[in-house]
């Protein structure tokens, strides 16, 4: 099978090129360019010497016809205006950025800042949250890849606000991420001199991965209140950990969640619940498509302290746009993404 990326120079175009390498169904992987045409990405990149030497090609709507599934690995705004003039029925579309995320088209602008998808795009994508909308990833021409945060959010709170062991009202997501995170254009945030040996909190209330959440929540549980959700920035390179704070529904207990979660995920492929852990890292998923969760009820507030862990290049980004393409094209949903943890 032949598949493109755009945006191949990238972070995420990158980590899609370490792991479709390595997928038996995948034997051709054009690499797009926006601004450096003709560039071999070894020049760019020298850890690709001898596998990636071929010069990064022009987006034509000619040679993206030829390929079977083609990756976006752009900045928002990128791809909700440029899918359009690519757009053919041969090719599938995964999109990494959050351009097709959000249904309401006010929701992304106000969120984003930036100018809203057309309407029939946004009505053709398919929120690619695996594990959960698996039915309508399998039919899927137009994949919208969810976040890194909203991946690891949902995927430990689904369970237990679907079966409403936990209160929809006052749930609150403490969430950090690693710099790569945020892409590879040097930022004063992502500066050296100021993300090593510190913890940044940043978009108070202001990330655009609320609305995200809010709006899966919605359509997985069917009700939904405003969330509190912080993200802070920690001086590592890949990894996303979400800690959630949540009160229990009257009368629950903590063989109740461990139920939920063991009767939703006991025969996932990627996550992976852990009950009874004293310690939950980032390290234990870095490299990997998996989901590592845990919980701890505190008897003496009725909350329950959810963690979930994922490394957010994979999980949340392109393991998790190779899943959905493993699963639109009826693949093993695991091909490509067996790797075990780089733990050390
Ligand atoms: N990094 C992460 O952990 C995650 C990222 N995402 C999302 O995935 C997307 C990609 O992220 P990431 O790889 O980190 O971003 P990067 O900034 O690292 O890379 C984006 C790439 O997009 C290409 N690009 C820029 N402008 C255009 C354009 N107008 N048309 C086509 N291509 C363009 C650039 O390549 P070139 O100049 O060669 O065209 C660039 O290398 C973003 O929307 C991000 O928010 C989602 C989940 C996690
Ligand atoms: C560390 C860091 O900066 N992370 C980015 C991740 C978001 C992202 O990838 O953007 P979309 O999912 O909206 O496309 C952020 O917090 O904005």
């Amino acid at each position: 099978m032949k598949v493109g990326i755009i945006g191949a120079t990238g972070y995420g175009g990158l980590e899609l090129i370490r792991l479709l390498h390595s997928h038996q169904e995948v034997q051709t992987i054009q690499l797009f360019t926006s601004s450096e045409e003709g560039v071999s990405l070894s020049t760019k990149y020298p850890h690709l010497t001898k596998l990636y030497d071929a010069p990064l090609e022009k987006i034509t709507k000619q040679a993206i016809e030829q390929l079977s599934i083609v990756f976006l690995g752009t900045p928002s705004g990128v791809s909700g205006q440029l899918i359009p003039n690519i757009y053919n029925e041969n090719t599938i579309f995964i999109d990494l950025s959050g351009d097709l995320r959000l249904k309401n088209s006010a929701d992304y602008e106000k969120w984003y800042g930036k100018k809203t998808a057309p309407e029939d795009l946004l009505a053709k994508s398919v929120y690619g949250l695996c594990s959960w909308n698996n039915d309508a990833i399998r039919s899927a021409k137009l994949i919208a890849n969810p976040g890194c945060y909203p991946t690891a959010v949902l995927l430990s709170l689904l369970p237990l606000l679907k079966t409403n062991l936990i209160s929809h009202e006052g749930l609150i997501i403490d969430a950090k991420s690693g710099v790569s995170g945020s892409g590879n254009k040097p930022s004063q945030l992502t500066h050296y001199a100021e993300t090593t040996d510190a913890t940044t909190v940043y978009k108070i209330n202001k990330h655009q991965h609320i609305p995200e959440i809010e709006q899966a929540i919605k359509s997985c549980t069917g009700t939904v209140e405003p969330i509190t959700f912080t993200t802070h920035l920690v001086p590592m390179v890949r990894g996303i950990i979400t800690t959630s704070y949540a009160k229990l529904s009257p009368g629950v207990t903590a063989a109740d969640l461990h139920k939920a979660f063991t009767d939703t995920y006991s025969d996932d492929p990627f996550i992976r619940f852990m009950p009874d852990v004293a310690t939950l890292s980032t390290k234990q998923v870095k490299g990997t498509n998996f989901c590592d969760i845990t919980f701890n009820v505190d008897d003496r507030t009725n909350r329950v302290t959810i963690v979930a862990v994922i490394d957010n290049l994979v999980k949340g980004a392109a393991g998790q746009a190779i899943q959905n393409m493993n699963l639109i094209m009826g693949f093993n949903e695991k091909a490509g993404l067996q790797a075990v943890p780089l733990f050390i």
